[in-house]
């Protein structure tokens, strides 16, 4: 063993909370996952466009993780945690119990999900004020952020909810609160999904435009007047309670939080690329694209000065890498709608038992099937006569169109085995044009885009990351830990403990880049017609609708 390997090791604990599922990890200071656990969580769809969770579910959902992820080790190695999480909006009353944010008044689902929809129309009258303020949310406030969400809360559960409310919570800040029962709030959170500045702070004019000059009144104490930067260590670290229920040292330091995506973006975009081939290499780290595709994809961009990206979320100051501006793109349902397809299909029931009986996951199944299927060609050259439009949730980016809707076209009279790979592909594919048409847009804005770094669920599939490659005519960097949304959680318990300097010195410590997939550039052609035709869906789709609003 060198000398290197007997030094104490210091260790980080990084909890991420996803839409499915709560992950922990153990982390070192070389960003390597020492031990890894998941719990899933509960989710409620009390009617449709409504989605729920329950802020207790979770924190029971860390606390068991995050005890099996320390097991065995000495509990004065771990020096710091870290928390990321889905951008949820978390609601509590003034002495911090649950509310209810349903009409049944189930005050067990206190959390409206950050997919949650039921905002239809206090977004579209948000848009229609112009503020300035929607300039930095890509010009078009997205329904699925929280100032829509609240003025529902406020139209629709006054009494129930709105009059009791003490706290809202983005659900990272939620979790560092439970933590440390500081309720400063991450200016991640507060930037990106609730319209302050880091520059200017909240706007009060916004808030009174839109009908909750309510937080003008109390000076924004119930959505957050102190704000911190992620990773900055938080009052005296874990409380007694929350070490308890954690398996952790009182004391330890916790950092103000990330959303999950930007914690992602951490765990991957700082890391050293030397001895890969890569254009990025030579680059500024602006040139990196970071692409966490769970249930949905988001697309970090960063950049020296502001980039207005029409349709594309921020830009935003020091969101994620601190001193820099982000760009976030973001497809709203990506994992959620390979489920979907796949599991909608008459053959599922077939796919899982042949998985099964091969010990495989469902998708690996289905890529060595189309493999199977796909005989002298390409396998993306299955899908030449079908094509999918991938909006079953709404377009995010870069059409900024909650409206929008799934499409397919090319559908045959079968519903075999063959049928449903066929199917998952042309989506996977759908998926991957999206990635394209939302970094064209970024380029066109501004940004200059040479490397994907990918990760979350889905960059475990290859197929997935494939046809990133080939469909963008990008490299696609995956990192050395799948769970890479982790690594960067752990960065921001590393930063908050103070082992490292700077936010930008724990990521290039801790990310490290595995495997590099190169795009197929024989198929460009194919690809590109292929997108022509991804183009045209939607055009006719707005055909479609405009002719059913005709009189
Ligand atoms: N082993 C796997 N192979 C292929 N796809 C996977 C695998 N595991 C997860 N996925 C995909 O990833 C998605 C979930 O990603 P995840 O990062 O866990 O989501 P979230 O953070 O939103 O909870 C699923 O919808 C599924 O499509
Ligand atoms: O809006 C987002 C980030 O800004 C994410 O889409 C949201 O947090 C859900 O993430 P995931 O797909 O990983 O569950």
């Amino acid at each position: 063993m060198s000398g290197e390997e007997q030094e104490p090791r210091s260790y980080y604990v990084g909890v991420d909370v996803g839409t499915g599922s709560v992950r922990a990890a153990l982390v070192d200071q070389k960003g390597l996952l020492m031990a890894f656990a998941d719990q899933p969580i509960k989710k409620w769809e009390p009617q449709f466009n409504h989605h729920e969770q329950s802020s207790e579910d979770i924190w029971a959902a860390c606390c068991v993780v995050t005890k099996k992820v320390v097991q065995g080790i000495d509990l004065n190695q771990i020096r710091g945690l870290g928390f990321d999480a889905t951008c949820s909006l978390v609601v509590l009353d003034t002495q911090f119990h649950p509310l209810p944010v349903n009409h049944e008044g189930d005050a067990h689902r206190n959390i409206i999900m950050w997919l949650d929809h039921r905002a239809v129309s206090q977004v579209h009258r948000i848009n229609e004020t112009k503020h300035s303020v929607l300039q930095y949310v890509g010009g078009v406030m997205s329904v699925e952020m929280q100032a829509p969400k609240l003025l529902w809360l406020k139209e629709n559960l006054k009494e129930t909810c709105w009059d009791k409310a003490g706290h809202f919570f983005d659900l990272p800040d939620f979790l560092s609160w439970k933590a440390t029962g500081v309720i400063a709030r991450s200016l991640c959170s507060l930037v990106c999904k609730w319209t302050y500045s880091a520059e200017r702070g909240w706007d009060d004019s916004f808030w009174k435009m839109i009908g909750l000059e309510d937080f003008v009144a109390d000076n924004y104490s119930k959505i957050g007047n102190q704000v911190l930067p992620p990773g900055v260590s938080l009052g005296n670290g874990l409380t007694p309670q929350a070490a308890k229920d954690l398996g952790l040292p009182v004391g330890i330091a916790v950092a103000s939080s990330l959303i999950d995506a930007h914690a992602g973006g951490l765990g991957v975009i700082g890391a050293d690329v030397r001895g890969h081939g890569l254009a990025c290499e030579r680059q500024p780290m602006t040139s990196r694209l970071a692409v966490i595709c769970g249930t949905s994809s988001c697309h970090m961009g960063i950049s020296k000065e502001p980039i207005f990206v029409p349709g594309v979320w921020g830009p935003y100051f020091s969101a994620m890498v601190p001193g820099l501006w982000l760009n976030e793109g973001g497809q709203s349902v990506t994992g959620k709608l390979i489920d979907h397809m796949v599991q909608g299909h008459a053959a599922f029931p077939e796919l899982q038992a042949k998985a099964a009986a091969r010990c495989q996951s469902i998708y690996a199944y289905l890529n060595s099937h189309l493999d199977l299927i796909k005989k002298a060609q390409p396998v993306g050259f299955l899908t030449v006569d079908l094509h999918v439009w991938p909006d079953f949730h709404g377009n995010r980016s870069p059409l900024a169109d909650l409206t929008l809707k799934g499409m397919v076209t090319g559908l045959k009279l079968s519903q075999d085995l063959d049928n449903l790979a066929i199917l998952y592909l042309a989506t996977v594919q759908a998926i991957a044009f999206g990635t394209r048409h939302i970094i064209e847009a970024m380029e066109a804005a501004g940004h200059s885009i040479s490397t994907l770094f990918l990760c979350g669920g889905l960059s475990k599939n290859s197929l997935f990351v494939q046809m990133h490659a080939d469909i963008t005519g990008m490299p696609v960097v995956l990192s050395q830990e799948v769970e890479s949304v982790l690594v960067g959680a752990a960065i921001l318990g590393a930063c908050a403990s103070g082992d490292f300097t700077s936010v930008q010195e724990a990521m290039a410590r801790m990310s490290k880049i595995g495997k590099v997939v190169f795009p197929r550039c024989e198929d460009k052609r194919y690809y590109d017609k292929k997108y022509q035709v991804f183009l045209k869906l939607v055009e006719h789709q707005k055909e479609y609708a405009a002719i059913m609003k005709e009189n």
